[in-house]
């Protein structure tokens, strides 16, 4: 939905977003690019319909709410106008690390100063494409905002190189919205991204897109459904791009009851094992997938615990102690996380350290504790799944909210 929202704004003409999402990350991506000069309006057949003709700021300050994507992404984009603007975000964005723009948007000839490499920054354009080397091992949200901005600048002959590039399914989602927008970018094979000669730009006029099924939401009801099920999970395109995507591997590695067809995904509780699963291309699915390891007989073991450091809240250590206080153990060593798992879980007060993720994990987790979980700082889910509880609850747990 994020990237939909700069694609619309990038592309001159009329976009007509289809299952747009209406989470707080979305909203901030909504108020982005009406900031950047484009016209959102909700239809009342539940689209949302964008009208733009690329990026002509109508604000000197602009706000990414809480999302590590939004800023990530919209500041390259925000570089492509020739003003000054300061970029702003909220709760855990104010402390989460920028300083990569520090040392690349200057190679673009762009100004910036920011706060030590954090938030607020104040940046003035326009960014000129250049072939320059970038690293991708903290984050590849940098890469997405780089890659559409190239793009929306014209981009010609000229290549971007990335050095260790991380959460890599998230770039080919990028590069499938793009090409679905109109925009060519090769990739060569994660280490450079090649933008061709005389590549035609996007058509103007009307384009209809559809945002897919979010995988990382649905990962937390598909463990909830393998810890507690039967349930039918529909609305998940199997063949996504999506990084999450990769929960079915974990799930089946489980031994959970699943059967994916293209339409529905049913899932129940079967004798459920201890798996091994490497998450350094998809981190996000850490906070479920403990919430599932914590149900599975023996250790489990996932690899990629180091990814896990910047994120809304340093999940590692958050999932170690808010798991601890119902009972489960893990053991942090290097890159692995270790779960013990198999114990009954006893009920207890968590704390989602304003982590949505975090009380998501908790949440499913609680569904077969021996007593209630209570979630301190519920409401996080709102950044990225404000039905998250109502979805519960329509599945026939017991949730209130306070
Ligand atoms: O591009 C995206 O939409 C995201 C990329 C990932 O971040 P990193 O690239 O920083 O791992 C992911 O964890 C984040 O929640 C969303
Ligand atoms: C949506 C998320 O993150 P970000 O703020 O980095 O976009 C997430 O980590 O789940």
């Amino acid at each position: 939905m994020q990237r939909a929202c700069a694609a619309a704004l990038l592309r001159k003409g009329i976009t007509i977003i289809h299952n747009p999402g209406h989470s707080n990350d979305d909203q901030a991506a909504i108020g982005v690019v009406t900031a950047l000069g484009a016209i959102a309006e909700k239809q009342a057949d539940g689209t949302l319909r964008v009208t733009s003709n690329g990026v002509q700021p109508v604000k000197d300050e602009v706000n990414c709410g809480e999302s590590g994507l939004g800023i990530r992404m919209f500041t390259p984009i925000i570089s492509l106008a020739d003003r000054t603007i300061t970029i702003n975000g909220t709760g855990s964005l104010t402390t989460r690390p920028m300083d990569f723009f520090d040392t690349v948007l200057p190679q673009l000839s762009v100004d910036i100063q920011s706060n030590k490499g954090r938030l607020p920054l104040i940046i003035k354009g326009p960014l000129k494409p250049a072939p320059i080397t970038v690293d991708g091992s903290l984050s590849s949200q940098f890469l997405t905002g780089l890659l559409m901005s190239y793009a929306a600048a014209g981009a010609s002959d000229v290549a971007l190189t990335v050095t260790d590039l991380k959460s890599k399914p998230y770039i080919d989602l990028t590069l499938k919205v793009m090409e679905d927008f109109g925009w060519k970018v090769e990739n060569r094979n994660y280490g450079s991204f090649y933008f061709p000669a005389n590549a035609s730009a996007p058509k103007s006029g009307e384009l209809e897109y559809t945002v897919e099924g979010d995988w990382s939401g649905a990962a937390f009801l598909l463990v909830a459904g393998a810890i507690a099920g039967d349930i039918t999970v529909r609305g998940l395109d199997v063949f996504s791009t999506q990084a999450d995507r990769a929960v079915l591997q974990a799930l089946m590695s489980s031994g959970a009851k699943i059967s994916v067809q293209t339409d529905k995904i049913e899932i129940g509780p079967a004798r459920l094992k201890a798996f091994h699963f490497n998450a350094t291309e998809c981190p996000d699915l850490f906070p479920p997938l403990v919430a599932l390891a914590a149900y599975c007989e023996g250790k489990t073991v996932i690899e990629g615990a180091q990814r896990l450091t910047h994120k809304e809240s340093n999940r590692a250590l958050t999932l170690r102690e808010e798991f601890g206080k119902l009972g489960v153990q893990i053991d942090l060593q290097d890159d692995l996380m270790i779960i013990h798992g198999g114990k009954v879980l006893n009920g207890a007060t968590t704390y989602s350290h304003h982590d949505h993720r975090i009380a998501m994990a908790c949440a499913v987790a609680g569904l077969k504790a021996s007593s209630a979980v209570t979630i301190e700082a519920a409401d996080a889910i709102n950044k990225s799944y404000p039905d998250f509880y109502a979805h519960l609850q329509q599945l026939g747990a017991t949730v209130s909210l306070q």
